[in-house]
């Protein structure tokens, strides 16, 4: 038995995440944080203030954490000195925030980091990369969609398919939003647009003369990037105290 619990306990991704858990029959869930109390799925949810004595009481095996940056910061912390494997989700890390996780996992326990746990988003960037070596000489676009509550844009998923191309192409301009008259040179334009209820849509879209390809992605249900985290979870517990991707888990 595997002891889960979860941080954002209360958030859309954290009952998610629960609900998953409390059905499995090789995983217990143990509790959830939150910044205040609660309940679900029977158990406990403490403030993030109580993070030590919550680790240190139910002993889970991994915590999971979809929260905001700065929290998922000091949650990432917590659970690093208290032994405890992670599943970090969190998107809207600034460069010294990664530093600092980096430096607070490393050698101490397994992560497993990923801006996107669904299969499908893992299968996507792939076929971007193999794009962006054939394609390089194409303009191209990135635009992601989510719902009206997101807080950080560009989404931690763009963010992931602007380091892969300046992987493969080395690294270009980043146009966001374009506005005014300008011409085209050889940037990559972002677009982000926030709205309803979308739960999360993805595409890059290579334009040359005569031709297009686009390479999409669309998310119907967050279940898809909570059940990725459960399996991640699932595999984490036990690896070497390091930083691993989502394509790790999947061995792709
Ligand atoms: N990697 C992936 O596959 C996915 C990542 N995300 C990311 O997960 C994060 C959460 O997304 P949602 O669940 O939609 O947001 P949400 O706003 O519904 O939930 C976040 C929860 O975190 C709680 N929280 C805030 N500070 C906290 C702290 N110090 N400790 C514990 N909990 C705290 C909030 O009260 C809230 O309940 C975002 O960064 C989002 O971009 C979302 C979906 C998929
Ligand atoms: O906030 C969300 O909802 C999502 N966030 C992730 C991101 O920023 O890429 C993943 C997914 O698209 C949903």
């Amino acid at each position: 038995m595997i002891n889960v619990a979860v941080s954002g306990a209360l958030g859309r991704m954290g009952t998610t995440i629960g609900r998953i858990v409390d059905e499995a029959p090789d995983l217990e869930l143990v509790g959830g944080i939150d910044i205040r109390e609660g309940s679900f799925f029977g158990k406990e949810v403490v403030p993030a203030a109580r993070i030590d004595a919550f680790l240190k009481e139910k002993k889970p095996d991994v915590l999971i954490d979809f929260t905001v940056a700065a929290a998922a910061v000091e949650n990432i912390r917590a659970a690093a000195r208290n032994n405890v494997a992670l599943i970090v989700g969190t998107t809207g890390f600034s460069p010294e925030q990664r530093e600092i996780i980096r430096s607070a996992v490393e050698g101490n326990v397994p992560a497993v980091i990923s801006s996107n746990f669904s299969v499908g988003v893992n299968i996507f960037w792939k076929l971007v990369r193999e794009a962006a070596r054939e394609l390089g000489d194409y303009d191209i676009e990135v635009t992601e969609a989510h719902h009206r509550y997101k807080k950080d844009a560009p989404s931690g998923t763009a963010k992931t398919i602007l380091e892969i191309l300046d992987q493969e192409l080395g690294e270009r301009e980043k146009v966001y939003g374009r506005v005014g008259a300008a011409e085209r040179k050889n940037e990559i334009g972002v677009h982000a647009v926030r709205g309803g209820d979308i739960v999360g849509d993805h595409a890059v879209l290579f334009a040359g003369n005569f031709e297009c390809i686009e390479i999409s992605h669309r998310a119907y249900d967050r279940a898809v990037f909570a059940q990725g985290a459960v399996r991640a979870a699932r595999w984490v517990v036990g690896r070497d105290p390091r930083i691993y991707a989502m394509q790790d888990v999947l061995g792709i």
